[in-house]
């Protein structure tokens, strides 16, 4: 998979840092250092650019380590980087902690996940068939 890195020298080529991860970290980009105070949002650049196969995603997740001891984690929940985007990748990242966060270039600030999808041809209909479970969710199967 082709991918274009502005600043090699200190964000090198993602990688998976065990022979399990199904993720690989993303560095952050920005030039200047960012203090996200409590609440605050903000787009983290990570020079990078990349082209997705036909038929694959990529999704961006937080990193569960930065969640838990700071509260950084997505905006968007889960980021979803089209096969045909050529852009910068993005990450939107909130501060839900209660302590200013620093971000410095080079800081891995969440984790790319490239995976298959399928893409479905609708056929409208009147009715859907019917199931055990119907028309119940949301706790419908108790606690
Ligand atoms: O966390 C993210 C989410 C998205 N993107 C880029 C890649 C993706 O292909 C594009 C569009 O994302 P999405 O479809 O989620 O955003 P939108 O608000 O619907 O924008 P658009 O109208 O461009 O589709 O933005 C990122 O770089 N980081
Ligand atoms: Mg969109």
């Amino acid at each position: 998979m082709k991918i274009r890195i502005l600043n090699k020298s200190t964000n090198p080529l993602p990688e998976y840092k065990t022979k399990g991860s199904a993720g690989m970290d993303l560095l952050s980009n920005n030039e200047a250092e960012i203090i996200l105070k409590p609440m605050e949002r903000t787009l983290v650049p990570t020079g990078l650019f990349v082209e997705i196969p036909n038929g694959y995603e990529g999704q961006v997740r937080a990193r569960s380590g930065l969640s838990i001891k700071n509260g950084i984690t997505l905006v968007n929940a889960v980021g979803t980087i089209d096969s045909d985007y050529r852009g910068e990748l993005k990450v939107p990242v909130i501060n839900l902690g209660h302590e200013d966060f620093t971000i410095k270039r080079g800081d891995r600030i969440a984790q790319l996940i490239v995976t298959k999808y399928e893409q479905v041809i609708w056929e409208d209909s009147d009715s859907v068939d019917e199931t055990d479970r119907g028309h119940g969710g949301f706790g419908s199967t108790g606690v």
